[in-house]
């Protein structure tokens, strides 16, 4: 039997092709799954950021980007607020529009993690039910739920775009923490308020947690 012969047979039996197997004769579904392992054995994550506005989630996930990429694993940042300028600018503030923000975005770090990038997602992601929507999609194992605890008056306070301002004068509406609600995770893998823990700190906390299993 050819090595070819051997593979179709495998294939037809459905059972996975064993190394050395050239990849590139699996099929789609093989593929997919070996990159998800990251291509060379490591399984992928996205690392979900959760928190109000102002609370960090931005600074925090490019710092954490940076710091990946530099240690060799190659990782990416999907983040609400630009995220709204393209794929998601049909979309607003509405439960609905950010539910479907929320899917979009969940859809994209998945896709991202099959192809092995670790994805790190800055998302205000308000509501417990939408949260859960992404795990499901990104897949329980490897939803990396995290709660950007900082208070909502230190965030007030920083107002780095003036959002607060402008929704305490009832300029937006719907605004959260301020007119829309926040719940957070009543179980997430890690909390960190950034009122209180410094950046470096904040980022090894989450190195070390990912460490574990995916770098
Ligand atoms: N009404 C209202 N409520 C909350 N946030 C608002 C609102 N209007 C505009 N913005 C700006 O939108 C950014 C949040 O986008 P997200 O995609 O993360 O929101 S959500 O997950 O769909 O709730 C958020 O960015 P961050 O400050 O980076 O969180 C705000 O700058
Ligand atoms: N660990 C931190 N310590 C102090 N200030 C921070 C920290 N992380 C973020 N900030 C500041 O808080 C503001 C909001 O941060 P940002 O990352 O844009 O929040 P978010 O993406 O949650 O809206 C920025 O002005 C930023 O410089």
């Amino acid at each position: 039997m050819t090595k070819l012969e051997k593979l179709d047979a495998l294939l037809r039996k459905q059972e996975p092709a064993a190394a050395p197997t050239p990849h590139i004769y699996w099929h789609a579904g093989q593929v997919t799954a070996q990159a998800r392992m990251g291509g060379v054995g490591r399984r992928a994550a996205t690392v979900w950021l959760t928190g109000l506005s102002g609370a960090g989630k931005s600074t925090l996930a490019c710092a954490l980007e940076k710091m990946l990429v530099e240690a060799g694993r190659p990782a990416y940042v999907l983040d609400g607020d630009n995220l709204r300028h393209g794929l998601n600018r049909d979309l607003g503030f509405t439960p609905e529009d950010r539910q479907e923000n929320i899917r979009r975005s969940a859809e994209v770090a998945r896709l991202m993690n099959d192809a092995g990038l670790i994805v790190i997602a800055a998302f205000i992601s308000p509501l417990r039910r939408d949260r859960e929507l992404a795990r499901s999609i990104i897949g329980v194992d490897d939803f990396i739920e995290t709660h950007i605890s900082t208070p909502c008056g230190v965030c007030e306070e920083r107002d780095p775009k003036g959002l607060y301002r402008k929704a305490r004068a009832g300029l937006i509406p719907e605004f959260t923490g301020i007119s829309a609600p926040y719940e957070a995770p009543e179980h997430p893998a890690l909390t960190i308020d950034t009122g209180s823990m410094p950046l470096a700190q904040a980022c090894e906390l989450l190195f070390e947690h990912l460490a574990k299993r995916y770098i």
